[in-house]
């Protein structure tokens, strides 16, 4: 029998570009991946990899982390410098943003020094258009002796003429750098004659109709990074997103409650249909069934309102300013500006915020940002604080109950921040001592976002992501719960055992053995510490059912909870060690078990600390 055999090609393609020109965004359209995007720079900090097939070659593509030049020293520039120096790449596709074009030359002209297999790709053409800037792709292709694709990389314009040279392309044998060619890059006199190349390019390729193309960025930026007015927006923008979180995700996370009730009804009078033994039975429904679906209706709906809008505003170009108007308070504290970047990247999650980190150049300050980065609470964290708020101080406020839990939460997240910038002061003035860097942080040009793919990103991305590691992790707590609640020893559960065991410690922080219990077992994920909690109260026999928000309120009231045990569950859930994920991530990151014990350590005190004053300005006040 004849058989065909057909041979693939492969070829490798790195992917480099200043930051925040839409590299990632180009490889997502290329490859159909989800590597994350966010208008800012330094939103990728690793290489990513991904591959796809054209015509007769796989390709494989290497998403680099964003560098303005080949002589850079930060961790997530040296991993693209590196990755282009070593030769592995078939050929490198640069990408550039073609509102600013000049300044993204500097790159690549100093690529197009150690490798003639270059492909360009001017990208955001779209918004070049709206500032009435032209590029005359031709003659850059020619000036610079390369082929260049036109690109709106966000709307796939321009794919499948970059599929198709990449297809066409003569790839040419290209040896590997040495590691000192970049002192070459630093000499002043090389340097200048990039600039001067960049513009005269620039002049006969580009033509700006607009007197000033960047003018409205230019005059919003007056006023969001104002004085006057920075803090106060950016505090009314924390308030209205809390607001929107906390009175849109009541609704549906009682409807879920409901559901799930009777839900749960059927699945019961189905068991005992099909004659399930109780000892199977109790286990699935109280244990695993019961956790489960509380994970889901207590974190699903503030997760499903919080990230789109965190999203948001990070695609329009908000983070970096953030971070501007943040810069002089983290300087005062001997640590570095782009700490507020990461910070709020811990904001979304903190295991990610600490890889972020990798965008200070400093080991010292980069070290105290690792170190505080869980001072802020993560979307696993963000659930427990909402319904703890919304159990115990929305419901107990008849008007303005929604303005009194999001002014609540604001005040907790200030706190959070407050304690971040303290302890960076701490750790600079001790163990860490050093004087702040300066640096330079590009702001971004404000973007439109695309509403609906933001939507869909953030939900499918975010929320399910996080969902999932929760669900991952409820099933087997809460079994546990039911076991150590279920098996007796000496005339008590287990769990009363364990509960008993933390009970003093609890008391001591203004809280009991069951929260501790709960803060203990939550370390694999903090989305399951209020169910937990839940699990363990009913499991102990003072309730057997629920089918809303206020009637597990009533379970925590019963269990003797006040508002200070509130107050305190919230501190300890802002402030406390961070997760297994965090963990993992900070000893990779540090490389060192100590530090990553300083990170754990730093958080816990801190919480244990303010829970025992707590307690002992309320034991007076009473
Ligand atoms: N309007 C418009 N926006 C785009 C386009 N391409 C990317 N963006 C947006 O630009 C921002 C930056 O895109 P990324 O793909 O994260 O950029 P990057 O170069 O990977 O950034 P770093 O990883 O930080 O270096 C995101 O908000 C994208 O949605 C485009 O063609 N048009
Ligand atoms: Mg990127």
């Amino acid at each position: 029998m004849k058989q065909r055999c057909y041979i693939m090609k492969s070829r490798t393609i790195a992917l480099a570009g200043n930051p925040n020109v839409g590299k990632s965004t180009v490889f997502n359209s290329l490859t159909g991946l989800n590597q994350h995007t966010g208008n800012w720079p330094g939103k990728t900090v690793s290489g990513a990899q991904g591959a796809f097939t054209y015509k007769d070659t796989r390709y494989l593509l290497v998403d680099l982390p964003g560098t303005y030049s080949l002589a850079a020293t930060s961790i997530d520039e040296t991993v693209a410098r590196d990755y282009l120096c070593s030769g592995e790449a078939d050929a490198t596709l640069i990408v550039v943003d073609g509102t600013c074009l000049e300044r993204n030359l500097n790159l690549v002209l100093q690529i197009l020094s150690i490798t003639e297999n270059v492909i360009l790709c001017v990208n955001l053409l779209d918004e070049a258009r709206k500032k009435k800037i032209s590029i005359d792709l031709d003659q850059l292709s020619q000036r610079f002796g390369i082929p260049v694709v036109g690109m709106a990389a966000r709307a796939r314009d321009g794919l499948d003429l970059l599929l198709e040279t990449l297809h066409t392309f003569e790839y040419k044998e290209d040896p590997a750098v040495k590691a000192d060619w970049t002192e070459h890059l630093r000499s002043d006199e090389t340097r200048r004659g990039i600039l001067r190349r960049a513009h005269e390019i620039c002049t006969s390729c580009v033509t700006v109709e607009k007197k000033d193309p960047h003018a409205f960025d230019r005059r919003l930026d007056k006023i969001v990074t104002s004085r006057k007015f920075g803090f106060p927006i950016m505090l009314l923008l924390l308030f209205f997103i809390f607001w929107l979180t906390i009175t849109g995700a009541n609704y549906p996370s009682q409807g879920l409650t409901y559901l799930f009730a009777w839900l749960q009804n059927q699945l019961e009078a189905f068991l005992s249909y099909i004659h399930t033994p109780a000892f199977i039975e109790a286990p699935l429904i109280d244990g695993i069934y019961k956790t489960l679906t509380w994970v889901i209706s207590v974190m699903l709906p503030p997760m499903a309102i919080f990230f789109p809008l965190f999203t948001l505003l990070e695609d329009f170009g908000y983070l970096p300013r953030v971070a501007f108007n943040m810069d002089h308070a983290f300087k005062k504290c001997c640590a570095h500006g782009k700490q507020a970047l990461t910070m709020c990247m811990g904001f979304g999650c903190n295991a990610c915020g600490v890889t972020g980190c990798r965008i200070i150049e400093s080991p010292r300050e980069r070290l105290i940002a690792i170190l505080t980065n869980s001072f802020v609470p993560c979307n696993g964290r963000f659930p427990t604080l909402i319904a703890i708020i919304t159990m115990f101080f929305a419901a107990s406020f008849s008007f303005g109950s929604g303005i009194a839990s999001c002014l609540l939460l604001t005040l907790v997240i200030l706190l959070g921040i407050t304690a971040t910038l303290l302890v960076s002061r701490l750790l600079s003035k001790t163990i860490l001592k050093g004087l702040p860097s300066s640096f330079i942080l590009e702001l971004p040009p404000y973007r439109m976002p695309k509403i609906g793919s933001v939507i869909v990103r953030s939900i499918l991305d975010r929320t399910l992501f996080v969902l999932g590691r929760a669900v991952i992790i409820a099933a087997p707590a809460g079994l546990l719960i039911w076991i150590l609640a279920n098996v007796n020893c000496g005339g008590a559960s287990l769990l009363a055992h364990c509960t008993a065991f933390c009970e003093p410690f609890g008391r001591l922080l203004g809280v009991d053995g069951v929260i501790i219990m709960a803060f203990l077992l939550g370390f694999p994920a903090n989305e399951i510490v209020i169910p937990i909690m839940l699990m363990a109260y009913m499991a102990q026999g003072s309730l057997t059912d629920y089918d809303s928000l206020s009637q597990l309120h009533q379970i925590l009231l019963d269990n003797g909870w006040t508002w200070q045990t509130a107050l305190s569950t919230m501190l300890l859930c802002l402030f406390h060690f961070p997760c297994g994920t965090t963990c993992l991530t900070i000893k990779k990151e540090t490389g060192s078990w100590k530090w990553t014990a300083a990170a754990i350590a730093l958080p816990t005190l801190t919480g244990m600390v303010l829970c025992v004053l707590l307690n002992v300005v309320c034991g007076v006040v009473r």
